[in-house]
């Protein structure tokens, strides 16, 4: 099969995007001269704190909002100079579903279904049958008679999801869709997600401010800090080796690394620490193992090691391990462990918030 040509393999490209709001005579840059390419089939994650301008940049897709600098092409269209009605038809082409499902209390869950197929040429037989199919694909065929009042959270997304998907979009946009609903039941609409990209090659952008979200299906992310890009990436690199100290924080709060150490730091005494002591944290992918550095210390290196926190984690196929620990011993001694394991791939970082005593990281 001969490759596609470069402009057809992404759904979207954002280029040079702003967005200015006039807030009461003050300029606020949501949008801050953002580049975005997402290729067709991807899932593809935002991840950024409240504020930080990713429902603004999403809503530059379908021009819910209009960029004050930038052009948007979707499916290798650029839609900002389109008539009305080729815009119309172009915004088929991108559903969405956000946070709180935005159902119509007073019809049931197959009328919303059909609601936005009310506006084409289809017998109403085939809107009802498309509705039902739809319904279906969401694992919700029994509950068409339903009103939305009687559903779970879990369910009124699946509902939110068949009706993004009813005009046959291909791109889906979901703005937080996971955030108000419990832990199971995010993991059961994200894997919902994961099936519609994987049978139907729907490209997905998601939004989101957990990491572990991310992390669940997303091949590849942008993390946005007051309207800017400031790092991008596969989420295994992205994971395994964040560049930003915001991206490192995302990873840490959701690999529990964040509250281990808080917790680590807060009740160890670390000014009572002998000379020969230093608490430490180690980040591990792909062929080393907590068990494998801690014989390494304390076999080759005569070095002790007392582990505080351990975690391990799969992303995309590799494990990746997080240790933090008390190392005592020898220092020079101590630098050439840490210099070999570095060599193998492994992280350092000293934990004891104060001047070490020479340890090399
Ligand atoms: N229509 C608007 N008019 C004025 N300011 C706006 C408008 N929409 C968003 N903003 C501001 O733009 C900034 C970015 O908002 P945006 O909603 O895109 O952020 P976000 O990362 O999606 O955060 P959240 O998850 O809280 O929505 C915020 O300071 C917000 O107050």
């Amino acid at each position: 099969m001969s490759e596609m040509p470069e402009a057809t393999q992404n759904a979207i490209e954002l280029k040079d995007i702003s967005v200015t709001f006039k807030n009461s005579g003050q300029e606020l840059h949501a949008v801050d001269h953002v580049d975005v390419q997402i290729k067709r089939g991807d899932i593809y994650g935002i991840i950024g704190y409240s504020g930080a301008g990713k429902s603004t940049l999403v809503r530059v897709i379908n021009l819910l909002q209009r960029p004050t600098e930038g052009t948007v092409t979707v499916n290798g269209e650029e839609i900002q100079n389109l008539p009305a009605a080729g815009l119309r038809q172009a915004r088929k082409k991108v559903g969405m579903i956000f946070q709180h499902f935005n159902l119509m209390k007073s019809r049931t869950v197959l009328g919303n279904v059909e609601y936005p197929l009310l506006s084409q040429k289809i017998s109403k037989r085939d809107r009802i049958d498309r509705a039902q199919e739809l319904l279906k694909l969401v694992g919700l065929e029994e509950y068409a008679d339903t009103y939305p009042s009687k559903l779970s959270g879990g369910q009124k997304q699946r509902v939110a999801i068949a009706r993004a998907l009813a005009s046959n979009p291909e791109i889906l946009i979901s703005d937080e869709a996971t955030s108000a609903l419990d832990p199971k039941t995010t993991k059961s609409i994200l894997e919902l997600l994961k099936k519609l990209n994987d049978d139907l090659g729907l490209t997905i952008v998601l939004i989101t401010h957990e990491m572990q979200v991310i992390k669940s299906i997303c091949h590849n992310v942008a993390v946005m800090d007051a309207g800017r890009i400031i790092e991008r990436g596969p989420v295994a690199k992205v994971f395994t080796d964040p560049q930003a100290p915001l991206t490192n924080d995302f990873v840490e709060t959701s690999t529990n690394v964040k509250d281990a150490i808080e917790r680590i730091t807060s009740t160890i005494d670390i000014e009572g620490f002998n000379d020969d002591q230093e608490l430490m944290y180690f980040n591990f992918i792909g062929n080393s193992t907590q068990q494998g550095i801690v014989s390494q210390f304390s076999q080759q290196y005569k070095v002790d090691v007392n582990i505080l926190f351990a975690n391990i984690d799969q992303i995309d196929g590799q494990n990746v391990g997080y240790m933090i620990a008390v190392i005592t011993g020898n220092l020079e001694v101590f630098n050439d462990a840490i210099r070999q394991l570095k060599g193998e791939g492994v992280k350092a970082r000293i934990l004891n918030g104060k001047a070490t005593k020479g340890v090399e990281v």
